[in-house]
């Protein structure tokens, strides 16, 4: 089975001259179809790099990345628009945008896909919310819920169009305890339900229990892939 996401020698800097400074070293790492994995390291350990470099967010200097199939790595800018449609993204300042109502957050997802345009988007959406939960918030801006219904409704725009691949950066950091909980527990239903593959950064333990593999970053390096099957959970 080919991997969904493979990472290959990927060394990464920011700045120039004598400020340049190298974020990543020599990062491999193969994520296979339907897999979540989660990635924990201290803080400027470099794993958002890493997220927004598989993601298509940032542009890779030196290595290989190859998501579904496309190279990354020096891939032009249409091409690289065309992977990111593939990607939910779930990031932790959610991005949903406050003069919109939940159901037109997670509709303005599907009219970037030219599958959806044909069909009723707001059933869709409002299918998606309730399946999140949210199916009497559909009708409430963005501004009037609270962040773990903000996250719900970020979780449901970023899984409505039925991503491949799903990059979520702290998905919980601004939620309590159960809400947490409920924010991964519901892409994890979600995730196993339309067989799409997590790689989620997170400094929550009180999530790791949702992954099949954690891995650990510590300053730019991907030093162990440990503890499959949940050994960390509970
Ligand atoms: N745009 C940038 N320009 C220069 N340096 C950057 C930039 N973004 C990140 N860095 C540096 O790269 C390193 C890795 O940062 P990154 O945000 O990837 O770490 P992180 O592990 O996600 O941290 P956190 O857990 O605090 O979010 C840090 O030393 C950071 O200061």
């Amino acid at each position: 089975m080919k991997p969904v996401i493979s990472v290959c020698h990927l060394n990464h800097y920011f700045g120039r001259e004598e400020l340049r400074k190298q974020v990543l070293f020599d990062i491999n790492l193969d994520i296979y179809s339907g897999e979540i994995v989660i990635m924990t390291g201290p803080s400027g350990s470099g794993k958002t790099t890493l997220l927004a470099l598989v993601g298509g967010l940032r542009s890779a200097q030196f290595g290989s990345i190859t998501i579904l199939g496309n190279q990354m790595c020096g891939a032009s800018k249409q091409h690289v628009m065309q992977v990111r449609r593939q990607i939910g993204y779930i990031f932790q300042a959610h991005n949903l945008l406050t003069f919109l109502t939940a159901k037109q957050n997670v509709r303005m997802s599907l009219e970037l896909h030219d599958k959806y345009l044909e069909q009723d988007m707001d059933e869709l959406a409002a299918d998606i919310l309730n399946a999140v939960g949210l199916g009497d918030r559909i009708h409430y801006y963005a501004d009037n819920l609270s962040g773990g219904q903000k996250q719900r409704v970020a979780i449901a725009r970023a899984l409505a169009s039925h991503p491949k691949i799903v990059l979520a950066d702290e998905p919980t950091a601004s939620l309590d305890k159960k809400s947490g909980q409920d924010v991964v527990k519901i892409m994890q239903r979600l995730a196993k339900e339309q067989g799409c593959t997590i790689l989620l950064v997170t400094h929550d333990n009180r999530i790791l229990n949702i992954a099949d593999r954690i891995i650990h970053m510590e300053d730019g390096r991907l030093i162990k892939e440990a503890d499959e099957h949940k050994v960390l959970s509970g």
